[in-house]
């Protein structure tokens, strides 16, 4: 089996890139829907921008139905998508099965959520594996080079002694070691980028630390680039370099993870970071629910219609008139360095005015935020 683990790279290369990326969903169509110009859609992801550097974790973050699987499916190409580009080593790519989506595979592999729907009950691990190393042509030569790239890949994974575990079937394994299986067989495709669609959520809270880590080292030692998708911004802090925060099918924040969930600006952020208690955020844990009440109370928004201007302002406790109109681009926030909020509190003209009014209520709401969120 071949590994990039001795391969010279450079550090931070972007490996693979989303520009603008836009998937919106057919709706079941009725007979007003085939007559009607503009049919009806589900906006699941519009104008994501994500570079996945090697060696480097990113983690993409956002409650239910905010577009982060839906991103992950795009990367992996497994939908088409309506607009925006995929850019594997900066050429773009377009792959619809066929030799070409297995190339892609092979540098992009996806690991999914639940291990147990992910791993075939009737094969054993040592069937997994090895179909993973066939297909990508890391099983070696002869039966002896298969038997050590299979030790190889559950050592790696941290399942040893491997023959303990290469002739057991899923059912016989905790779910932690079989999502180690699930991660030892994208390994088995010797790629570049994994796309972890929420690692974690489906294992015991005691066992989620350890596959983490495990990711975590995984992305030292071969240099790898992981998309990270939680709906957990806390895990966020721990495991990502980088965060990007998504709210209904929109990105609303990114940034270095510390910053990110430490020092939230956006709105929305603040929320999901008051929901999520941090003994060690500077607002104090203590105040969290009341602080999250106070910050966004509601639900996300109808994606087949989604909002004017932001999409969170109906939720928006210093949503002013102009949010209800005007999209908000990525805006830096002020001398925190690759730090941005797509959020009009941080429009340097309404920073400087101070006049953060509001489209609902409470003028001197906005204002407070906005402050707090720069300081
Ligand atoms: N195949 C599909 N057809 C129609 N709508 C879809 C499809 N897949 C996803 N959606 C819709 O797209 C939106 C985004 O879904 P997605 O699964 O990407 O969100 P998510 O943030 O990953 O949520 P979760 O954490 O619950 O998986 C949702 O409104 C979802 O209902």
């Amino acid at each position: 089996m071949t590994t990039t683990e001795s391969a010279p790279a450079p550090a931070d290369e972007v490996v693979l890139e989303a520009v603008g990326l836009t998937k919106h969903f057919p709706v079941r169509r009725r007979l007003r829907d085939l007559l009607s110009r503009n049919p009806a859609v589900v906006h699941a992801v519009d104008d994501v921008s994500i570079a996945l550097r090697r060696g480097r974790v990113t983690a993409l973050v956002g409650e239910s139905g905010s577009g982060k699987s839906t991103v992950a499916r795009l990367l992996a190409q497994l939908y088409p998508r309506t607009g925006g580009d995929i850019r594997l080593h900066g050429a773009s790519t377009r792959v619809h099965g066929g030799r070409r989506f297995r190339a892609y595979v092979r540098r992009v592999q996806l690991i999914l959520q639940d291990p147990f729907a992910s791993l075939n009950p009737v094969h054993t691990v040592r069937y997994h594996l090895t179909r993973s190393l066939r297909i990508h042509g890391n099983a070696g030569s002869g039966p002896d080079g298969l038997e050590r790239a299979l030790a190889d890949l559950l050592t790696r994974v941290s399942l040893t002694p491997p023959e303990r575990y290469l002739d057991a079937f899923p059912h016989e394994l905790s779910g932690g070691q079989r999502q180690r299986v699930a991660i030892a067989r994208a390994l088995g495709a010797d790629p570049e980028v994994l796309l972890a669609d929420e690692p974690v959520s489906m294992l015991d809270v005691s066992i989620r630390l350890g596959v983490l880590n495990l990711l975590q080292d995984l992305k030292d030692r071969l240099n790898l680039a992981i998309l990270y998708i939680t709906h957990d911004i806390a895990s966020a802090r721990y495991f990502a370099d980088e965060t990007i925060v998504m709210y209904a099918g929109r990105m609303v924040e990114g940034g270095d993870s510390e910053t990110v969930t430490q020092r939230p600006a956006h709105p929305y952020t603040r929320l999901l970071t008051d929901s999520a208690p941090d003994p060690d955020r500077i607002t104090g844990a203590g105040a969290d629910a009341e602080a999250a009440s106070e910050r966004g109370q509601g639900e996300p928004p109808s994606l087949i219609r989604p909002p004017a201007g932001c999409r969170f302002h109906p939720r928006c406790p210093h949503a002013m008139p102009r949010c209800t109109t005007e999209l908000p681009p990525p805006i830096p926030v002020e001398d925190r360095p690759g730090h941005w909020a797509a959020c009009w509190l941080f429009d340097p003209d309404t920073v400087a005015a101070g006049k953060t009014g509001t489209a609902t209520a409470t003028p001197t709401a906005g204002a407070t935020a906005g402050q707090e969120a720069t300081r």
